[in-house]
């Protein structure tokens, strides 16, 4: 609703209500047509002011409406009817001013920004672009080249950056509602003509074409098939060649075709999905809202490797203090100044000081004695790790929370091997710590619903995408790209090239397939973990029997590879060659081409054609359908940690919401369908066999993604 007040005698002030981010639902629409039109009709108001409660001006459209029937008058309208106004109408914008509420504030006459406040325009990111008038006001205020970058890019701007950019006309440290009532009172009676934005023509721009055509072209490589993107500039384009009127009739045009797609769909449940891991719930019935986390101030971090630096960069900018230990000298010298690099490089980018004074170095674990956190970053040895959490559980004064950023080692042993298992928890950071925006928090039996809490609040805090989840081999992310990986590799033993099997997932939109991947990340890495299973036998043994290990299909190619030093990028040679170690651009490597010809021919294989469509299907769905015994074994609570996890950790596309999503929008009947074939040609691939979950989900009539919980629920009861 908007709630109507008169000011200072004689200004009409209209207060968005509707907590917690005054969204624009149906009742707040009628409430500002209703509002706005008292306001007019009112002698005695000679100027308005909008603002919202709360310290938010408007956070957009209702999201929660664009899957149902929407009632309620328009915005086009509503908006219009504020621009046409004989009475001067004046944003008081606080807090947010996003989407359809940055498309309201352009329909005012005057924006007042304070200081703090952020502006923008990101329908995009939820698979739309600015339908109400957006697209057209904004380039005719600002320009067609900044209008591009705010509206294709979603990004949001300071108020300081919004003043630089024309979007508003005046910036307050103090009350912005008393301000603006104030400039509304200094402008009455001013001629409105030259304030109605979609009045103007867009300012000039020389050589518009060739600008458009360059956008396009960027837009284009960076969607990875996303369609809002390139609406967005079409729409822009609209706003920059044709009239107001014509402008909008192809803004709605395109808004038609966005509003119902796929990839909206997919979007919007993506921001509701990294909304709802933050309400996790753990197997014992602990939960995010009764669980209350412990001040974290001080932390340390264990082992300054790859990981160990990027975690204390995170922490140190997140503004705790940190004792960074590291054993060896030479090792804590480079990372002392590697860290700093990246502190710097950070605090540059931001406009900020560098945390260096934040961090502390040191070679002696008593160092740690007073932290209320440590993050164990040592090398990825049970042993180590184990000795590690000893000496810290003797250090540590008592409640200090210990957690392991092992990536497959099991946290409940790690936590059973210390006095206190309650106080244990996996941290699951991902290279480069500091940059990649998923955490996997692991929790054990008998973890305490305190440590977990503690180590989502303080993930939130460094800006992650946190995500809770249970104790299993490879935990969420790792345990559903074993699958994939392996019938990548079992795809190149019947006939593809890591090059097909790339651009079938490139063209998926990941931004990496799995071989370019893996020669990114290094072959070594999964080598290790082979052979530390058991399942790595050197040598050149040939036919089916040397592919069958453990009982179950094998395929050596990754470890025959390595026997080569082929560890990827860092060798200069892996699934691709690179022009030298270290390099970059991965080109088609003839030699690996012979070496697969005759790894076939030495295996009695016979190369058959294989098409994109297998390459998704049966690396996608391996993928899927792991992510369902994890949903079963209740190791994720919902489908929405694992589709976070996905899209914010694995590279895949968020148009698509994740792989659940994914495998309900593509029908849980078709995936259970295509899972069955490929597990009849290769009974002796377990991954294949479709999950019990996914049967009896499709046998309980395929329930939408949202009723998924409710349904396995009922399912698991019936057990
Ligand atoms: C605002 C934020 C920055 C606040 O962040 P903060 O961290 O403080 O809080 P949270 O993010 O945790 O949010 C708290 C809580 O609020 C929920 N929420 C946030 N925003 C919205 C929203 N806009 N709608 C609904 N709910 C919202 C959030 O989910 C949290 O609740 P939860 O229970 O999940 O924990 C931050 O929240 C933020 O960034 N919000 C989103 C901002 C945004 O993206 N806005 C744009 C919205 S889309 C829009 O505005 C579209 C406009 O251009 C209008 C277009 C008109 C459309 C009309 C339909 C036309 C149909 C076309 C068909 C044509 C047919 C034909 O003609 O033929
Ligand atoms: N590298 C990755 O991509 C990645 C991703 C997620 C998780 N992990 C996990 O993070 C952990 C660290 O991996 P990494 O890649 O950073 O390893 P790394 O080899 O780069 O670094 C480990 C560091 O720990 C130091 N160290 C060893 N024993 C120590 C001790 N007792 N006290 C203090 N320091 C000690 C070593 O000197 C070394 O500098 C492993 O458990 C790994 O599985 C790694």
């Amino acid at each position: 609703m908007a709630e109507y007040n008169r000011v200072s005698e004689c200004v009409g002030l209209i207060t968005l209500r509707n907590p917690p981010v005054n969204a624009l639902s149906a009742a707040v629409r009628q409430g500002i047509v209703d509002t706005v039109q008292r306001a007019l009709s009112d002698p005695n108001v000679k100027s308005v002011v909008i603002c919202g409660q709360n310290g938010i001006f408007c956070g957009g459209a209702d999201i929660k409406e664009f899957g149902s029937n929407m009632t309620g008058p328009p915005l086009i309208p509503m908006i219009h009817a504020i621009e046409s106004a004989n009475k001067p109408v004046v944003a008081a914008i606080e807090g947010s001013a996003l989407g359809g509420g940055l498309e309201l504030a352009l329909g005012c006459h005057y924006r007042i920004a304070h200081s703090k406040a952020r502006l923008g325009l990101p329908e995009v990111s939820l698979g739309l672009l600015p339908a109400a008038g957006g697209s057209q006001r904004l380039p005719r205020l600002i320009g067609v080249p900044a209008a591009l970058n705010l509206i294709t890019t979603g990004r949001h701007v300071t108020a300081a950056e919004a003043l630089q950019l024309g979007i508003v006309d005046q910036v307050t440290d103090h009350n912005t509602v008393d301000a603006a009532v104030k400039f509304a009172l200094s402008v009455a009676g001013r001629s409105l003509d030259p304030r109605r934005i979609s009045t103007h023509p867009c300012p000039q721009q020389p050589d518009l074409d060739a600008l458009f055509e360059e956008v396009m072209q960027k837009v284009r490589q960076s969607a990875r098939g996303a369609i809002a993107p390139i609406a967005c500039v079409q729409a822009v384009r609209a706003a920059a060649t044709l009239p107001y009127a014509q402008g909008m009739e192809r803004e709605r045009e395109l808004m038609a075709t966005l509003f119902t797609s796929g990839q909206a769909r997919a979007l919007q449940y993506c921001f509701f999905a990294e909304r709802a891991v933050g309400r996790w719930r753990m197997p014992s019935g602990a939960r995010w809202d009764t669980s209350k986390p412990r001040p974290v101030h001080k932390a340390a971090v264990i082992g300054l490797g790859t990981m160990g630096r990027g975690i204390t960069v995170a922490l140190a900018q997140t503004g705790l203090s940190v004792i960074a230990v590291e054993t060896q000298e030479k090792q804590l010298m480079e990372a002392k100044q590697a860290i700093s690099g990246m502190l710097e490089r950070g605090a540059k980018r931001r406009g900020v000081a560098p945390a260096l004074d934040g961090v502390i170095y040191s070679q002696n674990i008593q160092a740690v004695a007073d932290v209320d956190l440590v993050i164990e970053a040592v090398f990825e040895d049970i042993a180590l790790k184990t000795k590690v959490f000893q000496q810290l559980s003797a250090v540590c004064k008592p409640g200090t929370l210990l957690c392991t950023n092992t990536s497959a080692l099991d946290v409940d042993q790690l936590a059973s091997e210390t006095p206190n298992p309650e106080l244990v928890v996996g941290m699951h950071f991902f290279a480069p710590a500091h940059v990649m925006k998923l955490l996997e928090v692991v929790y054990g039996p008998r973890s305490s619903p305190q440590a977990v809490a503690t180590a989502m609040q303080l993930g939130k805090k460094m800006g992650k995408a946190s995500v809770a989840v249970g104790n299993c081999r490879g935990f969420v992310g790792n345990r559903m790209l074993k699958p994939y990986i392996e019938e990548a590799f079992f795809l190149l033993e019947e006939g593809a090239t890591p090059e097909l099997v790339d651009q079938a997932l490139e063209e998926f939109g990941f931004p990496m397939g799995v071989f370019r991947m893996s020669d990114l990340s290094g072959l070594d890495v999964g080598w290790r973990v082979r052979k530390g299973d058991g399942l790595v036998e050197p040598g050149t043994a040939s036919g089916r029997s040397a592919r069958i290990r453990q009982g179950r299909r094998y395929s050596p190619l990754g470890d025959l590879l390595c026997e080569e030093g082929r560890f990827g990028q860092k060798t200069g040679r892996g699934w691709y060659q690179y022009d030298k170690p270290g390099s970059r651009v991965a080109r088609s490597d003839p030699w690996l081409h012979s070496f697969l010809g005759a790894y076939r021919a030495q295996h009695g294989l016979v190369a058959r054609r294989i098409d994109h469509q297998e390459v998704l299907e049966r690396c996608l769905y391996a993928l899927i359908n792991e992510g369902f015994h994890i949903l079963d074994d209740g190791i994720a609570a919902g489908p929405e940690d694992i589709d976070v996890i996905y899209v914010s950790g694995y590279g895949w596309p968020r148009h698509r919401g994740g792989p659940m999503f994914y495998a309900n929008m593509v029908g849980l009947a078709k995936v259970l369908e295509r899972l069955e074939h490929y597990q009849q040609l290769h009974p002796e691939v377990p991954h294949l066999q479709p999950s019990s979950l996914l049967r009896r989900l499709v046998a309980s009539g395929s329930p939408p993604i949202h009723k998924w919980g409710e349904a396995i629920k009922k399912l698991h009861s019936q057990l």
